[in-house]
């Protein structure tokens, strides 16, 4: 079989499970592979977008030589000859004759000829209204190329853009920058009990996920509009296949909650062979959410789109989320596979036998470790909402307290935990 089986007949099992990390190599691939042209974009819209080239500066940095003080730019020995003032933004005429001094601003061109630049408050005058002073010994300028030289490479393509690069790439010249779009995600919500609005009872839960999954989407780079929020679908296979095309022919990823198993109207995997989809991965040797999905779709453009099947349980749906969307939207975005930092766990976390256990985890930012919280069935929500992530607890093992384990981010937002 290859590794990307068409969907298989209903009431097929499923296939064996595959590892975690290998599920996460294999999105990222299928991610990478389809990742949507590069465009070019003014430099202030290229926020939370992909470099798709290296950044390279345009002049060397700085450009010229530039004055780090107020002072006074001399030639020769002093004391010097006031002869004019150079102010940032212009560019001075050449200091020709010893003992001749320009007045000069931070900021500020150094003429050529300067041997020095005397700060202002280390300066006084003669009678004769002459500069005196010693200039130090280090040169109170910047020379050009110090920090970069002209056309060197600063940053290679796949670096997110964030607002450091925009600022070092508007200080080197760039007016536009080329790179990956955003990918878009729509969100179809399945499941007939969902209510979306008031308190649960009486056999019907609350949609916890079609208000927060946009949120968490929206954290890793995708673009969701509200109008791509949809549910809940009607529990009818004609439903989900309607409502999945539609999504395709808007966006990038289709990310569906629920219907990912085998019950009555589970209807994820028959909807996916009428689109003709492929598995990418069908279901993950990880717990909880192991019912995860990622299916590829030919698009009418021929670009492949993608569809990412959480689990129903909600902590299940947000395990999908970290564990294969964060990999596919990193491939879509021309990005790296993501490192995982690692953390020291302060308790034991016990291991799931074969399977990769992903336990929730708050981090002490003091010194890095791990705290496992309570309520974390996969059911439930109150753990997620004080967690930092889920530590990574690899199959055949136990999380022995003080051992060192990846830990599986949840993309929050400085300031979110704190
Ligand atoms: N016979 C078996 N049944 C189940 C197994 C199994 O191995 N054998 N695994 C369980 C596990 S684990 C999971 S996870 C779920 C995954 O099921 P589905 O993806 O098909 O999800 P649903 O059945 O639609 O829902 C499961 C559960 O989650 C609630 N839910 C669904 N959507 C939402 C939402 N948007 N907000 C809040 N809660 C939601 C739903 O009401 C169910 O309680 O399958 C198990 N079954
Ligand atoms: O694996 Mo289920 O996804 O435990 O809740």
């Amino acid at each position: 079989m290859t590794a990307h089986s068409a969907v298989a007949a209903e009431h097929t099992p499923a296939p064996a499970p595959i590892a975690w990390d290998e599920a996460r190599s294999r999105v990222h691939a299928a991610g990478l592979a389809a990742a949507p042209d590069a465009v070019e974009l003014a430099l202030p819209l290229t926020d939370g977008h992909t470099l798709a080239a290296p950044l390279t500066t345009r002049t060397a940095l700085p450009a010229f030589p530039t004055s780090s003080v107020d002072g006074w730019a001399v030639r020769g020995a002093g004391p010097w000859r006031p002869v004019g003032r150079v102010l940032a933004g212009g560019t001075p005429a050449p200091l020709t004759e010893d003992g001749t001094a320009v007045e000069i601003a931070t900021g500020a061109m150094v003429p050529d000829g300067a041997a020095a630049v005397l700060r202002v408050e280390e300066s006084s005058r003669t009678p004769d209204g002459r500069i005196s002073g010693t200039p130090r010994l280090q040169p109170e300028w910047r020379t050009p190329g110090e920090e970069a030289a002209a056309g060197e490479e600063l940053l290679p393509a796949g670096t997110p853009v964030d607002p450091g690069v925009i600022g070092l790439a508007a200080s080197c010249g760039h007016d536009l920058l080329r790179v990956r779009p955003a990918p878009r995600a729509a969100l179809l919500v399945f499941g007939d009990e969902l209510l979306t609005s008031g308190p649960p009872g009486a056999g019907r839960v609350r949609d916890a996920l079609g208000p927060a999954v946009p949120a968490w989407l929206r954290r890793y780079g995708v673009r969701v509009d509200p109008q791509n929020v949809i549910g809940p679908v009607e529990d009818t296979l004609d439903a989900h296949v309607g409502a999945l095309r539609r999504a395709l022919a808007e966006v990038d990823l289709v990310c569906t909650t629920g219907g990912t198993m085998h019950g009555p109207v589970d209807h994820l995997h028959p909807a996916l062979r009428q689109l003709d989809a492929e598995y990418v991965v069908n279901t993950v040797a990880v717990r909880p959410g192991f019912p995860m999905l990622l299916a590829r779709v030919r698009g009418a453009d021929g670009r492949p789109r993608f569809v990412a099947g959480l689990p129903g349980n909600p902590q299940s749906a947000i395990v999908a989320l970290v564990s294969l969307v964060a990999p596919l939207v990193a491939g879509l975005q021309g990005r790296p596979e993501p490192t995982l930092p690692r953390v020291t766990l302060a308790e034991p976390v016990p291991g799931r036998g074969d399977y990769t256990h992903l336990a929730l985890v708050r981090v002490d930012p003091r010194d890095g470790t791990a705290r496992p919280l309570r309520h974390v069935g996969s059911a439930m929500l109150r753990g997620l909402a004080r967690a930092d992530g889920f530590a990574v607890i690899p199959p055949g093992t136990n999380g022995d307290a003080g051992s060192r384990v990846l830990l599986a981010p949840l993309p929050l937002a400085a300031g979110e935990r704190p």
